[in-house]
């Protein structure tokens, strides 16, 4: 239990001042909370050894409101430094995050990661951001009070202060044996939550593919079962506590009632004089009270905790090492692009085995092959969406890893077939291309990529606020304004994931227009799917089972009459070939 308030405590690490400013008051304010009784029980001793006089009355009188002031001015600097605390530590902990998600490899973000994300930014931190300050302020107030009650009964007599001793022992054995059994449940608690927030992300992501393809009953049971599971867990979960509350419960009443015949036996020979014992008579069941209040508290605890765990996970992520210095030249002898003896793996089977292939600058290299041979790995590695496991590959005769990233991904474009538009005006989607550009760059930019007809027949023409991911624009429309942020970028070299989705003919040509604009006088690594891209392309790159099956270009593959030949013939392999063959 201890240990976990210490885990939760080094959250707060720019702020332990704070909270040790906020621990000592509140160890003062629960002495000044005691101290009534304490008056109390010197008045009733003075009244029974006929000793009470006026001033004894008037002392007692400005004791007690000396205390209640001094309590309550105690309890207020204490919420103040407390307060808004919890807040400023997460609001730290969120740009640590942030900071942290930006160096994690791009990929990380495509591994069903989303969710996990969504679920510690929005569920984890917000309940530890709620909670923190206020349970730390209560559970360390609990402890000092259990503690100065102890010591306070050492000092009505040697027995009921080991009774109580043992009393407390007993329930904070019970209490640990509670946090270990809500600790299992708080994981799995937290762990359904996750699986929650996927399932909504996967629904809503996906609702137009759901409805297509008439899915909603199944994807809808999906998403019922998560919230049947997570309301599973939130019970089990209750359901564990109680039984531990109830034995925490039972202590503290036999503890006071034990305390009490003690007392009474004490006072029946004679160790105790009746006015220590009515004087105890006040303390009994405030004795074992704040006990009791701190193991309340563990269910927030274990919850925390469990939000911690996942909290820490994310951040125990391996950054992407970007403490490279090298500068990249602009202009060398070497390749453009160099892949030397590249070796990946996502896990542990190698999805790539030892590949090596040149660029020269300003050339187009296809890739195609079969699906699953390792296209897309090939073209993801070298914006560094992941590293290699061996190998290296150089830019300009530099490795991409001694190159900062900064530098590195200013001279890279890249188009997905997957476009992802912000909910933002149409202008900034494009200008976030290059944020220096002047306003007639992004209308060029705009005009090239063969988007400012449409753009300007929007109600409110480049400030029109898109919806998010560009849900109110059509899909050829999203690529254009995509590919005009690449444009405006112009980076020297273009990564370029060919559409295999069929769209309408004059979105294609347009498609097409805006993609020749981008990629004059470009170093283009394509993912080949049309004959006619492949048959330009200076050098064509077969990929299968992660190996370079085949080199060369169109004429010279096809002369080869090997795998490339078969595929471009019998129109089978490639995805898109049957319609463009
Ligand atoms: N994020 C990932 N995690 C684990 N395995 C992956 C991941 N991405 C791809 N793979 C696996 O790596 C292999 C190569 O995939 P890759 O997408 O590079 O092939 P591709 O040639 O581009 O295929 P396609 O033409 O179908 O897009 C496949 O076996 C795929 O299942």
């Amino acid at each position: 239990m201890i240990s976990l308030i210490f885990r939760v405590l080094r959250v707060a690490d720019g702020y332990q001042g704070r909270i040790r400013g906020a621990a000592v008051l509140s160890f003062l304010k629960s002495f000044c909370a005691k101290a009534p009784f304490v008056v109390a029980f010197f008045m009733i001793s003075a009244f029974l050894d006929g000793t009470v006089t006026k001033t004894t009355c008037v002392f007692s009188g400005i004791a007690l409101v000396a205390c209640i002031i001094v309590q309550s001015l105690l309890q207020n600097a204490a919420d103040r430094l407390q307060s808004a605390a919890g807040f400023e530590i997460f609001a730290d902990k969120r740009k640590q995050l942030g900071s942290h998600l930006r160096k994690l490899p791009m990929g990380y973000f495509t591994e069903g990661n989303i969710g996990k994300i969504s679920s510690v930014l929005a569920t984890d931190m917000l309940f530890i951001e709620e909670n923190l300050m206020m349970v730390l302020g209560d559970l360390m107030s609990y402890l000092f009070s259990a503690v100065i009650f102890v010591i306070m009964m050492f000092g009505f007599n040697p027995w009921m202060g080991l009774l109580s001793l043992v009393i407390t022992l007993i329930m904070y054995a019970i209490g640990e044996a509670m946090k270990s059994s809500q600790l299992k449940y708080s994981d799995e608690r937290q762990a359904a939550s996750q699986k929650l927030t996927e399932s909504v992300l996967d629904f809503t992501e996906g609702i137009g593919i759901i409805k297509t393809y008439n899915l909603l009953g199944e994807k809808s049971k999906t998403l019922t079962d998560s919230f049947v599971y997570s309301c599973e867990r939130n019970l089990e979960f209750e359901e564990g506590h109680a039984p531990w509350a109830r034995a925490v419960n039972l202590t503290y009443g036999l503890g006071s009632t034990a305390m009490l015949a003690l007392s009474w036996f004490l006072y029946q020979n004679g160790a105790m004089n009746i006015a220590t014992f009515i004087g105890f008579l006040f303390f009994t069941f405030e004795l074992f009270g704040p006990l009791k209040a701190f193991y309340g508290q563990i269910t927030r605890l274990t919850v925390m905790n469990a939000c911690l765990d996942r909290i820490e996970a994310v951040f125990e992520e391996k950054e992407l090492c970007d403490n490279g210095k090298d500068i990249l030249p602009d202009s060398t002898d070497v390749p453009e692009i160099e892949f030397r003896n590249v070796t990946f793996a996502y896990d542990k089977r190698n999805v790539l085995n030892h590949v090596s292939f040149t660029v020269q600058k300003n050339t187009m290299t296809a890739l195609v092959g079969p699906s699953g041979g390792g296209k897309s790995t090939i073209a993801s590695l070298l914006p560094r969406f992941w590293d290699v496991k061996d190998g290296s590959i150089l830019l300009r005769g530099k490795d991409i890893r001694t190159v900062p990233l900064a530098s590195l991904m200013e001279n890279i474009s890249m188009v997905f077939q997957r476009v992802y538009l912000f909910q933002d005006t149409v202008y900034n989607n494009i200008a976030m291309g290059r944020m220096d550009a002047s306003e007639e760059e992004v209308y060029e930019a705009a005009r090239k990529a063969r988007c400012y007809d449409f753009i300007m027949a929007l109600p409110e023409g480049f400030q029109t606020v898109i919806g998010e991911g560009g849900a109110s624009l059509s899909g050829g429309e999203q690529q254009r304004i995509s590919i005009a942020r690449c444009i405006l970028k112009d980076a020297p070299i273009v990564i370029l994931d060919e559409a295999t989705a069929s769209v309408d003919a004059d979105n294609e040509s347009q498609i097409q227009a805006a993609i020749s604009e981008l990629v004059q006088g470009k170093t283009l690594l394509v993912i080949a799917h049309r004959l006619h891209t492949i048959a330009k392309a200076d050098q064509i790159l077969v990929i299968k089972d992660g190996k370079i099956a085949e080199q060369g270009n169109h004429e010279s593959l096809i002369a080869a009459e090997g795998l490339y030949h078969n595929m471009v013939l019998k129109k089978a392999t490639v995805k898109g070939f049957q319609n463009k063959v």
